[in-house]
């Protein structure tokens, strides 16, 4: 029986977020999309990844809600929607119109927002969200090619998202208690960002909130349910997970994200590595990569990237489109997974959101067991493509550390 139904608006934010849930031992599916088939063997924590962080509203809104029906016939009784510890999202939504149509679908007044992620340097003090020291929109955010974050006040970029007021509850009050919290909830309005600055800090607001239908976030607010919801006896033992073995260890990396962190760790790497050209795939196609890798040595996990500087990748775009250019990279990384499978993959670690999104539907992985995580926020994931049990890890585009493509790779 499901306790804790999650929405995540994008594939390398749910494996995130399934991470931080699974810390806890207990078992965490992870589902990419919302499945055809109605629930069977669920875990107590299920995950569903959509692809909605920048699909128009109405889209997004359709999808959130078939999730919804999903993990309440799943058994659901508590939903959680994750999007980016960054709040990526635009004056037209996604975060707020979700959120809004899951409260009203769930018949529920108010809800919390908490991006918070402070292992990842996430803060929130008084509604302003900060990126390390930095505030969001004097953050590398503030040049997203899709959403680019030009305020840092939490308040102010939900507002223009949904249809109820807005309100706080300050660092103040959290620091007071869960019951100051509660309190604090009663007499504010229907969505309520919450500050937090440490992990101490999203204890305090998920004891409050834990009972709330619906919570909103990031992964890291959601990380303390598990335990209070063994305190409370909602879940037992047997939610405890027993993990497959890892695969054998061919593998491959595969990175189409371009920021700043991934640019370091592409930097870093110390193996073959093989560069993707959107103008040259244009052209040609991506029969010169796969050339490239049919000739490598699986066991020394080979790179194929796109990832490449803001100057380089604006040109691209410039010349055929953001749109197209991304197609043309994805394509090609999905093209490079299919065909290190063929070869004998088993491993695969992906760097991007919507990278991830192309690599887990060329492999026709539809369900992830949570494994061993490799950094804050990255988990190894354990699944099956083409009758093979792989693992596969979906790193955020700014997340990890320099070092962290040998680290997945030490990890397993
Ligand atoms: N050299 C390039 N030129 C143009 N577009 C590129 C290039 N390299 C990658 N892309 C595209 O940029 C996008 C990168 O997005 P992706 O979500 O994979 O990474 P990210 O934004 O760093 O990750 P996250 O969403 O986890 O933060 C993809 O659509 C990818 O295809
Ligand atoms: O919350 C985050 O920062 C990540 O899980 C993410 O959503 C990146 O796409």
């Amino acid at each position: 029986m499901t306790v804790l139904g999650c929405i995540a608006d994008d594939f390398t934010g749910a494996t995130d977020l399934a991470g931080l849930l699974a810390r806890a031992g207990v078992r965490v599916n992870m589902r990419i999309g919302v499945p055809d088939a109605a629930p069977g063997d669920t875990a107590p924590f299920e995950v569903i990844a959509l692809k909605i962080r920048t699909t128009p509203v109405e889209d997004a809104v359709t999808q959130a809600l078939s999730a919804l029906d999903w993990l309440k016939a799943a058994g659901a009784k508590r939903f959680f929607w994750k999007y980016c510890s960054t709040f990526d999202s635009t004056d037209e939504g996604n975060i707020g119109p979700v959120a809004e149509a899951l409260m009203d679908a769930l018949g529920t007044r108010q809800t919390v927002y908490c991006p918070a992620f402070p292992e990842n340097g996430r803060a929130i003090f008084m509604g302003h969200l900060f990126v390390g020291r930095q505030l969001l929109a004097e953050s590398t955010m503030k040049d997203h090619p899709l959403t680019p974050m030009h305020d840092s006040n939490l308040m102010r970029l939900l507002g223009p998202q949904v249809q109820g007021d807005v309100g706080l509850v300050d660092r103040l009050t959290v620091a007071r208690g869960a019951q100051a919290i509660r309190e604090a909830l009663a007499v504010a309005p229907p969505h309520v960002v919450v500050d937090a600055v440490a992990d101490e800090d999203l204890i305090t607001i998920a004891r409050a909130c834990r009972d709330m239908p619906l919570m909103t976030g990031g992964s890291a607010v959601a990380m303390p349910l598990p335990a209070l919801y063994r305190t409370d006896g909602l879940i037992d033992d047997q939610a405890d997970a027993a993990l497959p073995a890892p695969p054998a260890d061919a593998a491959v990396v595969l990175s189409g994200s371009c920021s700043a962190m991934t640019r370091k760790q592409v930097a870093a790497y110390r193996a073959p590595k093989y560069k993707l050209d959107p103008l040259a795939l244009a052209q040609d196609g991506p029969e010169d990569a796969l050339d490239w890798l049919g000739d490598q040595d699986l066991a020394v996990a080979p790179l194929i990237y796109a990832t490449a500087e803001p100057d380089e990748v604006r040109a691209a775009q410039a010349e055929l489109g953001t749109a197209h250019a991304g197609e043309l990279v994805e394509d090609a990384l999905a093209e490079c997974a299919r065909a290190a499978r063929a070869d004998g993959a088993r491993r695969f670690v992906v760097a991007g959101g919507e990278t991830s999104g192309a690599v887990t539907q060329a492999l026709g992985v539809e369900r992830l067991a949570i494994g061993p995580e490799i950094a804050p926020g990255v988990p190894w994931c354990f699944a099956t493509s083409d009758g093979h049990p792989i693992a596969i890890t979906l790193k955020s585009g700014n997340f990890g550390s320099e070092d962290f493509f040998a680290r997945a790779l030490a990890t397993l």
